[in-house]
């Protein structure tokens, strides 16, 4: 039995796919959190997407609750992105020169976050994140750079140290080969709590320079916000004259056409408030519709620091890239508010079904939602309180979501194969897409029930 067992994985194109990749690319992926590090298995290799399914090496297909990590806001292969990108690329792969294009997506983008009036674009978002941390220091001479525990903006030095994402995966404190100079020069903080801002600013207030903050952390699980929590770091960092960089790469036009900012300055607003504006917007995944296009936004008279105007250098061969821009700009125009509305739906109908199914399996969980953005913490401790803060998601018991994930997949639903990403999902996803998610969970939550440590 175990023996045929071993052949069929054996002869299994993932499997195979797998092995060779591990002989030329380390760990056999180019990005760790594609590893199935944490859950174990072979990671699906994917031959084809449309619509809200991915098809992998052996045929099967599965729902993708993945969406290439967050961009594809319109399903797969949108057949009117495919063709913006086809035409584009029939003009020119790439110039090396300004384009109307680019002009095109950075006033789109400045017409959706009016605060982001001047728009730098570079191809992902680390450099996004990783500019503005070199405009920070550059525009206030200060050295260091406020982050929290559990937020991930991508793989700049300065900013992995108890990072989320695929270093909270891996269980890594930070990574080799950053320097003792260049961690000292980060203060981590625990999320949610603005006692803790208060006193590095009280102890530190004149050497940092900036504030950076996932707008709605999703890469320790989706964790948001308190009330009142990032409009309390602009209160702390502009009484301190240091900058507030709110990193929305991952939320940025994917829960609402403002992003996070949008949907809290509009909350805000409502109640009669004045909103709060930070001083940097980083933006990335959805602004290139699954090309690699990120950006930089906020005042002109920050944003023009940079060169060639400023003395703060940021430059890239392929930024701006003519067929990513075009892929992006495309996808922006088209998500407008019924898009919004769907994907807020299908996240709240998934999201509750997910929770049904573990509570009638008897299984203590939370779900956390942001907009359209969910992820579920697993243990008595995130059931009772909820979880706040990175400290809460690693006590979690993430062995449960391995059984989850592998009955999921089995059952042909693709989830982030990380108990610390968050589930994505995408204007494609159907009622046929949805109810075949539906019907997956419940035998899932009852794996999860079963698991072991
Ligand atoms: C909030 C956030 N910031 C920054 C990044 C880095 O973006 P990229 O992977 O495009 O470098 C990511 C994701 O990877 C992210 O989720
Ligand atoms: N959590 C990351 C993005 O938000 C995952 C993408 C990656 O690092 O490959």
């Amino acid at each position: 039995m175990s023996e045929i067992k071993t052949r069929a994985v054996h002869k299994d194109p993932n499997h195979a796919a797998f092995v060779r990749a591990q002989g030329a690319i380390p760990g056999g992926v180019s990005s760790p959190v594609r590893a199935y590090g944490s859950v174990g298995g072979d990671p699906r290799f994917l031959a084809s997407a449309r619509g809200p399914y991915v098809t992998d090496v052996a045929g099967r297909e599965y729902v993708d609750l993945v969406c290439s990590w967050g961009p594809a806001l319109l399903g797969h292969a949108h057949p009117e992105v495919v063709a913006a990108v086809q035409e584009a690329a029939a003009r020119g792969l790439s110039f090396g020169a300004p384009t109307l294009g680019e002009v095109d997506l950075a006033e789109e983008v400045r017409r959706r976050v009016p605060a982001a009036e001047h728009v730098r674009l570079v191809s992902t978002g680390t450099e996004a994140t990783m500019t503005a941390v070199r405009l920070a220091r550059g525009v206030t001479g200060r050295p260091l750079i406020v982050k929290f525990a559990g937020c991930y903006h991508g793989h700049v030095d300065a900013l992995l140290a108890e990072a989320g994402s695929g270093v909270a995966t891996l269980a890594m404190p930070g990574s080799a080969g950053v320097t003792e100079a260049t961690a000292a020069e980060t203060l981590v903080l625990p999320y949610n709590d603005l006692a803790a801002v208060e006193a590095a600013f009280t102890q530190h207030g004149s050497r940092i320079a900036a504030v950076i903050t996932e707008a709605s952390p999703a890469n320790m699980g989706v964790v948001p916000p308190h009330e009142g929590f990032n409009e309390g770091l602009r209160r702390i960092t502009s009484r301190h004259g240091a900058l507030l960089v709110l990193d929305e790469v991952l939320t940025g036009f994917r829960v609402g056409p403002s992003g996070w900012w949008g949907l809290e300055d509009a909350a805000d607003r409502e109640s009669g408030g004045a909103g709060y504006t930070p001083d940097l917007f980083t933006f990335g995944k959805v602004i290139g519709g699954g090309m690699p296009v990120a950006a930089l936004g906020g005042p002109a008279s920050l944003m023009d620091h940079l060169a060639p105007l400023g003395p703060v250098y940021q430059a890239g061969t392929l930024s701006g890239n003519p067929v990513a821009v075009a892929a992006g700009l495309t996808t922006l125009r088209l998500a407008d508010d019924a898009v919004y509305a769907h994907v807020n739906r299908v996240a709240a109908t998934l999201s509750e079904a997910a929770g049904e199914a573990l509570s009638a399996a008897g299984v203590e969980h939370v779900v956390q939602r942001a907009g359209s953005l969910f992820s579920v913490f697993f243990g008595p401790l995130a059931a009772v309180s909820g979880v706040r803060d990175y400290r809460q998601a690693q006590a979690q018991e993430s062995f449960r979501y391995t059984a989850f994930f592998h009955a999921m997949l089995d059952a042909g639903v693709a989830l982030p194969p990380s108990v610390f990403e968050a589930w994505f999902v995408s204007a494609a996803h159907d009622d046929d897409a949805v109810n075949r998610i539906l019907e997956a969970l419940p035998a899932a939550a009852w794996a999860a029930a079963a698991a072991t440590a």
